[in-house]
């Protein structure tokens, strides 16, 4: 199995995470400053769901990496290798997601003199608590909301990539790097749209139990939060998502594509 695609996968994960982190840093109340725990999980994530797509795509269509842009794999193989890269890469990314997110709804004061602490003193004490207090099994509460989210939107992911690179560039050349910019971009773009319907379900079935009312599944938090908020719910958080998601993601495939093509 060609490991290339796990090592560039890590490294464009992490420099994608570098672009996006300031529209992380505004949704965060302080306590995820640090830049140390999201890149090694945001980086761990990508090479986990960009290996598992390339290899998926060679077992698919026995085709290198190298050699897909002269002989292009079938739209339906590559949805098919990106819905697999992403149900696996959501269980790697399960338990530093539930983390982000309990970190990121923690309202309390920071350090207020005489108030009472903060529930998460950070990432570690997060993850340290949930573990005590509910086993393994807690680090991966949402986890089916989550691989709801990722199977298919990283199939658009990749077929977005697919199709706007292949529009743009004469038949069997490679991909300009202003052509992959855009095309990784507009990737990111189309998968959050599609995804931040189930990723607000997502985040609510991550803090379920924790300040409110415990949902029964998925389903029922969908039909709760709609009968309570309205469809609108379902876009919550729409335009944060598209515009960290254009330079996150043309940094992303630009620096995968190219450190593939360096290693040949
Ligand atoms: C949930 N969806 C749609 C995605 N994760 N889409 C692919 C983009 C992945 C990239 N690391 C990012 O955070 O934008």
């Amino acid at each position: 199995m060609p490991v290339e695609e796990f090592v560039a996968g890590w490294v464009s994960g992490a420099l994608g995470l570098v672009l996006g982190h300031p529209f992380d840093t505004v949704k965060l109340l302080g306590f995820f400053k640090g830049m140390s725990f999201p890149i090694a999980s945001i980086a761990l994530v990508n090479s986990v769901l960009f290996g598992v797509y390339s290899n998926s795509l060679l077992a698919l269509t026995a085709t290198s990496h190298q050699e897909r842009w002269a002989q292009p794999p079938s739209y339906t193989h590559v949805f098919i290798a990106g819905c697999t890269g992403g149900f696996l890469q959501a269980y790697f990314l399960a338990p530093f997601d539930l983390i982000k997110v309990r970190l990121q709804n923690q309202t309390e004061p920071r350090a207020q003199l005489g108030g009472p602490p903060p529930r998460y003193r950070g990432p570690m004490h997060c993850a340290a608590s949930i573990f005590q207090k509910e086993g393994p099994r807690g680090l991966f509460q949402g986890a089916w909301a989550l691989t709801l989210r990722d199977t298919p939107t990283m199939g658009i992911y990749f077929v977005t990539y697919e199709v706007l690179c292949r529009q743009c560039t004469p038949e069997g050349q490679n991909p300009s790097s202003a052509t992959v910019l855009v095309a990784g971009g507009f990737a990111g773009i189309t998968s959050w749209v599609a995804a931040t319907p189930l990723d607000v379900i997502k985040s609510r079935m991550q803090m379920d139990g924790l300040k409110r009312r415990a949902y029964q599944g998925v389903l029922d938090c969908m039909v709760s939060s709609v009968r309570q908020e309205g469809l609108g719910v379902f876009f919550r958080g729409i335009t944060i998502n598209s515009a960290r998601a254009f330079p996150v993601n043309a940094v992303t495939f630009l620096s995968y594509e190219y450190l593939l093509r360096w290693w040949g």
